[in-house]
């Protein structure tokens, strides 16, 4: 028997529109953390749309202006409230580092140090997340392949690494702010993600 699979899955009205969310918890996860998934329409399809996505409070909840992440949320839910497809919620603020830290990490970063400079002076990884667990999710909802909303080429890396087949990488919209412009500009030069944007004259 597999090691992880589903425990729990409870439908949920979402987004504006009441679209409906099937809310899944699982067990025997690489990680304790509470990870979900949110699966709209069905899951027969061949190649699912699928959103890796790590928690974000500032930007998910509080629509930080500071990163993407509540744009790039909201956009991956509205889509697959359309077409269907499975969203992962990953428990990984902070690229893993926590709320706490991410908030002194901003405190470095208004100093002068970029998004990835100042995980460092906080004596953390660059990324401390491990996409392991998102394979997991999708190995027990009996996806074997599918296509990644990402700008991220770690996670379409990790989830092939796992076995997974990823049939199609759909770049994110690029969402930005006059305030998020260093942190794209440092995950596209220092991380390659596929964030095209003008370089400031
Ligand atoms: N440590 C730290 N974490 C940040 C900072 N800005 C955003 N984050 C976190 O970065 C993560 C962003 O996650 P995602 O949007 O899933 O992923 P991504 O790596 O940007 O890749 P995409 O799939 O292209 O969006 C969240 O956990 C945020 O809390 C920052 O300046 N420092
Ligand atoms: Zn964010």
């Amino acid at each position: 028997m597999c090691a992880y699979r589903i425990r729990n899955c409870v439908e949920i009205p979402i987004l504006p529109n009441g679209h409906v969310g099937k809310f899944f918890s699982f067990d025997g996860l690489e990680s304790p953390e509470e990870h979900v998934a949110i699966v709209m329409g069905s899951l027969e399809q061949e190649s699912p749309l699928v959103r890796v996505h790590s928690e974000c409070l500032t930007g998910d909840i509080f629509g930080s202006h500071r990163c993407d992440c509540g744009a790039q949320l909201n956009e991956a839910l509205e889509r697959m409230s359309e077409e269907g497809g499975v969203l992962l919620y990953l428990r990984q603020e902070g690229r893993g580092i926590g709320l706490y830290a991410k908030l002194a990490a901003y405190r470095l970063q208004d100093g002068g140090l970029d998004t990835f400079e100042a995980n460092r002076q906080l004596s953390f990884p660059d990324d401390g997340r491990d996409f392991t667990v998102a394979a997991q999710m999708l190995a027990a909802l009996g996806v074997k392949r599918c296509r990644l909303m990402t700008n991220n080429p770690e996670k379409v890396k990790a989830l092939h690494a796992f076995g997974l087949q990823v049939d199609e990488v759909i770049p994110t919209g690029i969402f930005v702010t006059a305030h998020n412009r260093n942190y794209l500009l440092a995950k596209a030069q220092k991380k390659n993600h596929a964030i095209k944007l003008d370089l400031p004259v």
